[in-house]
């Protein structure tokens, strides 16, 4: 099976998180993610986080740190899923892609539904 590497940034302003809606046709789509997407091969993981948020956020990353790795099979799909947090950054982050965007507080997203490998991530957010 495919296994793809993937970076998502956990943007966060003081008890806020930024989430974005995933588009229907797309893998695990209607579901809220962490913006982010693939790493290119040979790509780091840091890399492909500054990337992917310059290009569906708009931002530009300060500062980003590691906060878990998830590895899930979703069937049809292998992912290992690199979680940054990232509380530094130039720009306001917006839908660059016309994604539908949400600054969210913490104790508020486990009202959000989130493909199955954010359950670990969602539940340490909000423990
Ligand atoms: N960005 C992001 N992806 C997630 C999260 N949770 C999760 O399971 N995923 C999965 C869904 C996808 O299989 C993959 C993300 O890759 P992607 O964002 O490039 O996916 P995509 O469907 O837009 O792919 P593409 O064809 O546009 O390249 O990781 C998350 O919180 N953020
Ligand atoms: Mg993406």
């Amino acid at each position: 099976m495919k296994l793809v590497r993937v970076s998502a940034g956990i943007i966060t302003r003081n008890d806020q998180v930024f989430i974005a809606l995933r588009k229907p046709d797309q893998h695990q789509g209607d579901l809220w993610e962490f913006p982010g997407g693939k790493c290119d091969q040979d790509e780091s993981p840091e890399s492909a986080l500054v990337r992917e948020l310059e290009e569906e956020c708009g931002i530009a990353v300060r500062r980003c740190v590691l906060f878990k790795t998830v590895s899930h099979d979703y069937g049809d799909k292998l992912v290992e899923l690199f979680f940054f947090q990232v509380d530094d950054f130039e720009g306001e982050p917006s839908g660059q892609e016309g994604q539908e965007v949400r600054w969210v507080s913490m104790s508020h997203l486990l009202s959000y539904d989130f493909p199955e490998a954010n359950k670990v991530i969602v539940e340490a957010l909000t423990a």
